[in-house]
């Protein structure tokens, strides 16, 4: 008797603690469950919507289009009875999951809520129980948006944006896919820089509200400052990589007047990044037809309708040169300097271009730089690249390209006041814009420089000179004579540089 009780007693706990595993996961507890929220359902009325899939004009609805992209982020989509597997867009090693139209019922949980969606022929219908359409619907609706902005933001492919001159049909600019493969992270800086303009970035995304209610354009003005060859191209990208921002790259040069520039503005989207590289150069040179009014009415985004949600990015590599107008606070909220390289960041480059944690050369190196040299990260990462098959002969070339350097500065201080008229104000460059190499290795260069320091005619190896005596642009120096400019180039910015060390990767936010 008692065993037949303990028998019975032992089956019931079985029993209990087996048929819920097996319902939940076997069909029959799928089946069952669907069944019994269906027999839940039948006792509330429901309201129906219907999302046709094409207007009367039969273009694409975008709510249709929205609402799909939301589905397919639900559980219940990952979940579903069938799933079709695409390859990605940008991405063929990708494989993406979508939902399939085929008689299924994707459920949604909102504020508690059970929402249901299905599809039928060329519309999506949504149900939910009419008493409570009044307290979600609109707000349901919201959410929906506000998903699918952030996946689309998430997903959508960078282009980068360049104001063509008189394309009156196409409007003023044509695009590209941006595909620069630089992000805030690949850029050798201060880490905690870095991490400073990611939060920066971030609280802006966040802050539309915070603007309104200031009464204020939603935007945020940052100055990249530092010598040619420092990073602040590839930063742009990296920028706008982490905002998932389409660039605007407005080249001044090709802009006719103040409206021509205000119509460019006002051609670019929401959520984009206006660029103006160089700014130092337009004004100093005047090589544009803008005034500095039309500048700064630009960055102000004056026209704030079509100002919103904009990130503008400027460029320059001498602060001192520009108008303390355009910087007043409000107009650059963000200023951030780009220094030559210094030990800590040589280290870094060897880390990623060489893979050296350590070196038996790098007490020489750090002797070098205490010595008062310095070069670009460019300058560093191409010898460094070019010579990436022998750490060891990278490191000698970096010594000697840094010691070339300081005993140009030596003899530089006691060349004549003839020869210290030379004066660069945009001289070595090693990267275009937006950091697309403007010239082509020459692999003839000997120690130490990159060779395209050495050889290359590119345009923009030797910009401009002012003084006694100039470069023409196409005009190839000889080595002597480029030497001789370069370390004139050099003591330049190593005072500016060095002067303002203390301030060294200053961010400041006014
Ligand atoms: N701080 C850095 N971190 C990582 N890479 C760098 C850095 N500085 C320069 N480089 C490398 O050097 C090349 C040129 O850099 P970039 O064009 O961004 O410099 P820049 O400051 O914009 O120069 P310029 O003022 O001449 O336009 C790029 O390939 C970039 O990857
Ligand atoms: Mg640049």
């Amino acid at each position: 008797m008692i065993f037949t009780a303990l028998v019975v007693f032992g089956m019931v706990i079985i029993g209990f603690w087996l048929i819920p595993r097996v319902l939940s996961r076997t069909e029959v507890g799928h089946v069952l469950r669907n069944k019994w929220r269906d027999l839940e359902e039948c006792f509330h009325r429901h309201q129906i919507y219907k999302i046709p899939r094409f207007n009367q004009q039969m273009q694409e609805n975008q709510v249709y289009r929205k609402v799909l992209t939301y589905l397919n982020s639900l559980p219940s989509a990952e979940d579903s009875d069938f799933v079709n597997l695409f390859s990605g867009d940008n991405k063929p090693n990708e494989i993406n999951l979508a939902i399939d139209s085929a008689n299924q019922v994707f459920s949604d949980t909102y504020l508690g809520s059970r929402i249901f969606w299905k599809f039928e022929k060329d519309c999506l219908v949504l149900k939910m129980r009419r008493k409570e359409k009044r307290r979600i619907l609109s707000s349901y609706l919201q959410h929906v948006h506000n998903v699918t902005d952030e996946i689309e933001q998430k997903t959508k492919e960078i282009r980068l944006y360049i104001n063509a001159v008189n394309e009156p049909e196409n409007g003023r600019w044509i695009s590209v896919p941006f595909s620069h493969p630089a992000t805030i992270d690949t850029s050798v800086l201060d880490s905690d820089l870095k991490n400073k303009m990611k939060s920066d970035l971030e609280s802006f995304l966040k802050s539309e509200q915070y603007y309104h209610r200031l009464g204020r354009v939603w935007k945020r003005s940052y100055l990249l400052y530092g010598p040619s060859g420092t990073g602040k191209s590839s930063f742009i990208a990296g920028m706008a990589k982490f905002l998932r921002y389409d660039i605007y790259d407005v080249d001044l040069s090709k802009v006719t007047n103040d409206s021509d520039l205000k119509l460019l503005l006002l051609q670019t989207t929401r959520r984009s990044m206006i660029v103006v590289e160089d700014l130092d150069r337009y004004l100093v040179e005047k090589s544009t037809a803008v005034n500095l009014s039309g500048i700064l009415n630009f960055m102000d985004g004056i026209i704030s309708s079509c100002g919103e949600e904009r990130v503008m990015v400027f460029t320059v590599s001498n602060k001192d040169q520009v108008d303390p107008t355009v910087m007043r606070p409000g107009r650059i909220d963000v200023h951030v300097q780009f220094p030559l390289c210094d030990f800590p960041a040589f280290k870094t480059l060897a880390n990623t271009h060489l893979g050296l944690k350590e070196h038996k050369l790098f007490p020489q190196v750090e002797e070098v730089f205490q010595a008062g040299a310095s070069l670009s990260p460019a300058e560093i990462g191409e010898i460094m690249i070019f010579n990436r098959g022998s750490p060891n002969r990278a490191l000698k070339n970096v010594i000697s390209a840094l010691k070339s350097n300081t005993d140009t500065k030596v003899v530089t201080v006691t060349q004549n006041k003839k020869e210290e008229s030379f004066r660069l104000t945009h001289s070595v460059s090693v990267g275009g814009a937006l950091g697309v190499p403007s010239g082509l290795l020459d692999h003839g260069g000997s120690v130490g420089l990159p060779p395209r320091l050495m050889y290359s005619g590119s345009a923009r190896t030797v910009e401009e000179s002012h003084g006694s005596r100039s470069f023409r642009r196409d005009s190839i120096p000889t080595i002597k004579e480029f030497k001789k400019l370069y370390g004139l180039l050099k003591t330049k910015n190593n005072k500016e540089f060095i002067d303002k060390e203390n301030s060294r990767h200053e961010v400041s936010v006014f």
